[in-house]
């Protein structure tokens, strides 16, 4: 029989759904480190913080599990040579975190954030208009400047770096507003329905190029580490928005407010960042053009069960000798 360590030990309704899909694992909910260093020795899997210390002590260890999507800080360089499968939580948040960036884009194509810090001065201003005077829809064949202050999603091009269970969901959300999508990704190769032909790496610069929308869905590595930084923004449009729901890592966060303040880029939807919590004096906070949310673009209520669902999984797949269904490559990381 196999055998299956917890720790830290997770909760006793979660542990009967886990116990209830089979009698052919043998699970230890540890309740302290000493029990987890004692029974890990002849266990065959683990699921919880993996340490140093933890792993020096398994002798036949086969399986890890995290309970994070993201491995920057749980991976470390023991973990990535020994031969224990690897696997994360990617892939629950697709749809709620795809939801959170089309939120980003259609608040900067319709300036809905600027429109909702003027309603809090009941200033009527249509923006590229003047302020106080009624809005008139301009006649046939004249553009206005409030026209052209407002985007229309289906002449716009949204391009993503990072093309997993996330990003693949936001070509799929932003292609149904009939938007053009490109991305780059070093495995994925294409996105059915959406990107025909997804790019490597290399073709970064066009992608920043072309876009009015660059979206970062890519996770922390060390080949991802700052890859945004004064070029990359200034190979952007200057008309182009920036939005980061991976992690706050991948931006110089002073570069980009730099290129902020310079008109680099109109504007940024953010998510995650470098320092977190973003300091209370940081002049982001002060950009009309920038729009911050406190790293919840996966809050969401269906998550917990999403969580446990994959643990169930794989589980199942671990005692069929089936494959993982969210196995990481631990070689990302070194
Ligand atoms: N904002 C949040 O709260 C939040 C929540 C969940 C996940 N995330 C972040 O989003 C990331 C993606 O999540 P996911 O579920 O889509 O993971 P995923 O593993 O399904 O997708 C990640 C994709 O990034 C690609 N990638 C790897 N290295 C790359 C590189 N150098 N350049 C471009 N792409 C690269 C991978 O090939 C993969 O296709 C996570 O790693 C995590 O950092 C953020
Ligand atoms: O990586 C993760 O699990 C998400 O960002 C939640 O913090």
């Amino acid at each position: 029989m196999k055998k299956l360590v917890i720790y830290p030990a997770i909760d006793p309704k979660r542990l009967t759904r886990m116990e209830s899909i089979s009698n052919e694992l043998h699970i230890v909910n540890a309740q302290d480190l000493d029990t987890a260093l004692t029974e890990i020795k002849d266990a065959h899997a683990f699921f919880g913080k993996i340490t140093p210390e933890l792993l020096a002590a398994a002798e036949n260890l086969e399986w890890v599990q995290s309970p994070t999507a993201s491995l920057e800080h749980y991976i470390f360089p023991e973990l990535a040579a020994h031969p224990c499968q690897l696997t994360n939580m990617r892939g629950l948040f697709y749809d709620v975190i795809a939801d959170h960036v089309l939120g980003f884009v259609l608040c900067f194509a319709r300036n809905l954030h600027r429109y909702i810090r003027q309603q809090t001065q009941s200033l009527w201003q249509p923006i590229g208009g003047t302020a106080g005077k009624p809005n008139f829809v301009t006649g046939p064949g004249q553009v206005s400047e409030v026209d052209r202050s407002h985007m229309h999603l289906s002449d716009c091009t949204l391009g993503v770096v990072g093309a997993g269970s996330i990003g693949s969901e936001i070509c799929h959300r932003a292609a149904a507003f009939g938007m053009r999508v490109c991305a780059v990704d070093p495995i994925t190769r294409t996105i059915p329905g959406a990107v025909e032909e997804v790019w490597d790496l290399d073709r970064l610069k066009d992608l920043l190029t072309i876009s009015d929308f660059v979206v970062i869905a890519a996770p922390h590595t060390p080949q991802t580490e700052k890859l945004f930084r004064t070029s990359q923004f200034q190979q952007m449009k200057n008309t182009g928005y920036l939005i980061n729901i991976g992690r706050g890592a991948i931006v110089d966060l002073q570069d980009l407010t730099i290129a902020l303040q310079n008109g680099d880029i109109a504007g940024a939807g953010l998510d995650v960042f470098e320092i977190e919590p973003l300091p209370a004096d940081h002049p982001l906070w002060q950009m009309e053009n920038v729009i911050i949310t406190p790293h919840i673009a996966a809050a969401s209520t269906r998550v917990p069960e999403r969580h446990l669902e994959t643990l169930l999984e794989n589980v199942r797949c671990f005692i069929n000798g089936q494959p993982f269904i969210t196995l990481a490559n631990k070689q990302l990381w070194f």
